[in-house]
């Protein structure tokens, strides 16, 4: 079954609507963004959140610091890491306790990445574009696709690539804020899809 993340949470209510939903992960992003938020607003959604629902802390090329902090927080237990990665920080963040996300490039930078999860995304992340699909390669290991996700076209991106997560945030919105019956659709296409 293909696991969900909904990305870019901020308000008490969006919280209130996954706890409903329950999607398998959420994601708080900690990168400059509308949807950026501070570690001290994680804290307090994360505070909000079912304990059945795991969080993702969203960066952009961070320090292993911030990383490291937000996890000894509790607020996040895997870090989604976008822009030049070297594969020494996947495995210093690994070492200590994370899970981690790494977004990459092309099918060789997939296959050489010591990552749980590499990602496929647009290049210009939160933005509703498409990613690259045919840049996806037979996959031989977990993987996430993002990037102009919505309800009509999920499914059919589930039937052919059969991801481990599809990952959604701007097609879920309403003038930039969470819509819950948008995120409700989307959670219900996902879950009708083979
Ligand atoms: O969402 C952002 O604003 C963002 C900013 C900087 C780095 C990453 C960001 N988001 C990463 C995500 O995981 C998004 O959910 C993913 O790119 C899909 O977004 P969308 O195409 O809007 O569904």
């Amino acid at each position: 079954m293909t696991k969900i993340k909904i990305c870019g949470l901020k308000r008490n209510q969006d919280i209130h609507t996954v706890n409903k939903l329950l999607p398998e992960f959420i994601g708080f992003v900690f990168a400059p963004s509308q949807r950026e938020i501070s570690f001290e607003q994680a804290k307090k959604l994360h505070s909000l959140l079912s304990p059945l629902i795991k969080t993702v802390g969203v960066f952009v090329e961070p320090s292993n610091k911030d990383v490291l902090a937000l996890y000894s927080m509790g607020v996040i237990q895997i870090a989604q890491l976008h822009g030049n990665i070297a594969h020494k920080q996947i495995n210093f963040l690994q070492k200590n306790g994370l899970k981690t996300i790494h977004v990459v490039k092309n099918a060789r930078s997939a296959k050489n990445s010591p990552a749980e999860y590499v990602m496929f995304d647009s290049p210009n992340p939160g933005s509703g574009k498409t990613a690259d699909l045919d840049k996806i390669p037979r996959q031989q290991r977990p993987f996430v696709i993002a990037g102009g996700l919505n309800s009509s076209n999920v499914t059919q991106v589930i039937e052919k690539f059969h991801p481990d997560i599809v990952d959604v945030s701007s097609s879920i919105e309403t003038n930039g804020k969470k819509d819950p019956q948008k995120i409700k659709e989307f959670i219900r296409s996902v879950r009708n899809a083979k």
